[in-house]
């Protein structure tokens, strides 16, 4: 097997689909983009805002603003239960990947939301299931330290499936986590009411949570009431992040999962969970942002299928990618994607902690 040479086939797509006219708009705008130093200046402002007030007349009582809060917010469940679509809506902006397909969160992420003087800061981990591969367990392990690490535990059930055995042993498991323990009932769009009291009723006699709450992460029904909660409940304590930072998944790391998305939605059937991608280069140019990713399979016959007759299955995955990486990072982007055949890869320690997994040994 070889991995170069040959094997590498570039998707250059990029330009001719770029924006109409960037060049212009770049030295009108100096200002690339909202730094992350832009918005912990910001942040400094509003804290001093106080001597604004000067002005006030002297009967007004002064603004007492109230303390700032941050905290961690786990959200575990089964595959498919709904975690990353709820993550997006709570934060309103698409930072996990969500697919129809079990299993497509790996790694944890993170997205911030930001609510009155509250920061929730949401951890979206691996589906939890009954691990059997190598990655599997480290999916699984990743999952669970995800939850002791977090200041609230959020249970998410797909309120359509119920209580399973592999709910059931997540429920299990909660009971010693002694945190503050929350149980999200999601996909109410799709059930009756009374079942869903009865679900409510079942998963609380299981285990003591301290709230109980129903949604639709899909049409964003209970969302707002559940993010003013959480604000509330987060510790008192300075804010962790900037103010308008959504998620704090390096940008190469997030374009990378973009990509993976891509390639998932587009052949899972015929390679499920065999393909990572990881960004080689990100370098910023006038015209947009040059990015380079490697799509690593496990065989040389799925490197076919990444292909595509003439290239075209990369090229339609190079595009969508491309479009959203573009949406995200607001500049015009150029996308090389190359495929590499990397056997075993699933069982190579250093693609683990590019995924920021741990490697389970033995
Ligand atoms: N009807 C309905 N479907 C939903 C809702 N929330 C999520 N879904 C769908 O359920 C499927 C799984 O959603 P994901 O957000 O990917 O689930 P996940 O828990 O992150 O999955 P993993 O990454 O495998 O752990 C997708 O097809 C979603 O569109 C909901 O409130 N109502």
């Amino acid at each position: 097997m070889s991995t170069d040479g040959d094997n590498d086939i570039p998707a250059p797509e990029a330009t001719a689909a770029a924006a109409p006219a960037p060049e212009p708009r770049i030295e009108e705008t100096p200002i690339e983009e909202t730094s992350a130093g832009d918005a912990a200046v910001k942040e400094t402002a509003v804290a001093e805002a106080p001597a604004a007030e000067e002005a006030v007349p002297a009967a007004a009582a002064p603004v007492a603003l109230a303390p700032t809060r941050a905290g961690f917010v786990a959200l575990i469940g089964a595959p498919n239960a709904g975690k990353s679509t709820l993550l997006n809506q709570l934060v309103g902006a698409k930072v996990s990947i969500v697919s129809h397909k079990v299993q497509t969160t790996r790694a944890i992420m993170r997205g911030i939301a930001m609510r009155d003087r509250s920061q929730i800061i949401f951890v979206d981990t691996p589906g939890i299931f009954a691990p059997k591969r190598r990655l599997d367990r480290a999916m699984v392990d990743t999952a669970w330290g995800g939850a002791m690490d977090a200041d609230i535990v959020a249970l998410l059930i797909d309120a359509r499936k119920g209580i399973d055995a592999e709910i059931g042993e997540i429920l299990q498991r909660l009971r010693d986590i002694r945190r503050k323990k929350i149980l999200i009932l999601n996909k109410i769009d799709t059930v009756k009411r009374d079942s869903l009291l009865a679900l409510a009723a079942d998963a609380n006699a299981r285990v003591a949570f301290d709230d109980t709450y129903m949604v639709s992460a899909l049409n964003g029904d209970g969302v707002e009431y559940l993010t003013d909660d959480l604000a509330r409940s987060v510790p008192e304590g300075p804010w962790l992040y900037p103010e308008d930072q959504i998620s704090d998944l390096p940008m190469r790391m997030l374009a990378a999962e973009i990509t993976r998305e891509k390639v998932f939605l587009r052949l899972h059937d015929e390679l499920p969970y065999s393909s990572t991608v990881e960004t080689d280069q990100w370098k910023e140019q006038p015209n947009g942002v040059r990015i380079e990713q490697t799509i690593f399979v496990e065989r040389e016959s799925q490197r076919k299928i990444v292909l595509g007759k003439g290239g075209a299955t990369i090229k339609a995955i190079s595009m969508a990618a491309r479009g959203e990486i573009s949406d995200i990072i607001e500049q015009p982007v150029h996308l090389f994607l190359f495929v590499k055949v990397r056997e075993n890869w699933a069982d190579d320690p250093e693609r683990y902690r590019e995924m920021g997994l741990e490697f389970p040994r033995g």
